[in-house]
């Protein structure tokens, strides 16, 4: 079922068309990752969903309703936003920094607390430690885990992410991704997501939308984009020098793996990319590894072969 549908929309600023006729349609508890170019309308279009920027022509539908029908406050608490440096309130603590919405719609004080403290925890950020602090006393990564709090507090259905994790450092960065990966799964949330970082796209998207100069140029799953750029642009964008790696960091090393094998040295979590695999098997400088699930128990194996095989162009 479509969460989005996003229907012919055009933006125009006097004569400038910054989005220009686009079609698009997410899937509820789906995450799509728009990319592009600086200026090609992305943060324009996404904003026209929540209503923060008024559309010159088309229809957004969310849920089934047409945005323009629904009262602001309404589409405000169906729809979390999250903007890149987090936009947390300077002078208020982590706890009412995340209590805004709920506290607009009249949560009572012990509801609103147990969602403070639910999503804190969630976030691995500590309710008795985190709870009264002030944004300037959080590192970046901190204030940006309490800005997707705050975001999803009032349990929105759709969660519109504008370069969220922009400002962070690589690490802090992989682990603000998979936070979200994580919270998307728990809460079924349906996620629309702008970035400029290629990896990052590939690692969160469940589709890819790609814009230049406020056109859609392909919408399609990571592995098409990949492997059947609609467009030059498109392919360009993708880079072709670290292809085979970025089609191995989409598929999974169980759907991969063959039967298991006794007397396999290492193990490998089942968890882990066809990429991640291959790196850590050049790491620990072995040829061949059991395939292990959680309780550490072999569920099959993988060998470097199989593995440059699977990264081929198919
Ligand atoms: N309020 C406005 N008035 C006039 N032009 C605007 C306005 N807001 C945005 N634009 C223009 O619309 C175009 C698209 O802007 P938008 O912010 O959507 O791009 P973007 O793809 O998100 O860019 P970036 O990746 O740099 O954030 C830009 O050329 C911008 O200058």
């Amino acid at each position: 079922m479509s969460m989005i549908d996003i229907r012919n929309v055009t933006k125009r600023y006097g004569e400038t068309t910054v989005v220009d006729n686009v079609s698009m349609s997410v899937e509820k508890g789906t995450i799509t990752v728009i990319v592009g170019t600086s200026g090609s309308g992305k943060s324009t279009l996404i904003r026209m969903i929540n209503r923060l920027v008024e559309k010159s022509e088309g229809e957004i539908l969310v849920d089934g309703r047409n945005v323009a029908d629904v009262p602001e406050t309404e589409l405000r608490r169906n729809i979390g936003y999250v903007i890149q440096g987090n936009g947390l309130f300077p002078h208020r603590t982590v706890a009412q920094n995340i209590a805004t919405v709920p506290q607009l719609l009249g949560w009572n004080k012990t509801r609103i607390k147990a969602r403070v403290d639910e999503l804190l925890g969630l976030f691995n950020l500590d309710p008795k430690a985190f709870s009264s602090k002030y944004p300037h006393q959080l590192s970046g990564g901190e204030q940006q885990r309490v800005g997707v709090a705050r975001a999803l507090a009032a349990e929105p259905e759709v969660l519109i992410m504008d370069e969220p994790f922009g400002a962070l450092d690589p690490v802090i960065r992989g682990k603000a991704q998979d936070d979200l990966l994580a919270i998307q799964k728990q809460f079924g949330t349906t996620v629309i997501l702008v970035t400029h970082d290629m990896d990052e796209a590939f690692h969160l998207a469940n589709r890819i939308a790609v814009m230049r100069g406020g056109k859609l140029l392909q919408y399609s799953t990571p592995e098409k984009i990949l492997t059947e750029p609609a467009h030059p642009f498109v392919q360009q964008l993708t880079g072709t020098t670290d292809r085979a790696l970025k089609r191995m960091s989409l598929l999974s090393l169980t759907s991969s793996m063959a039967p298991a094998k006794v007397g396999l040295g290492h193990g490998l979590p089942q968890s882990l990319s066809l990429r991640d695999a291959l790196a850590e098997m050049i790491w620990q400088g072995i040829d061949e590894a059991a395939v292990e699930d959680t309780a550490k128990e072999p569920v099959g194996s993988i060998s470097m072969s199989q593995l440059l095989e699977l990264g081929r162009k198919a």
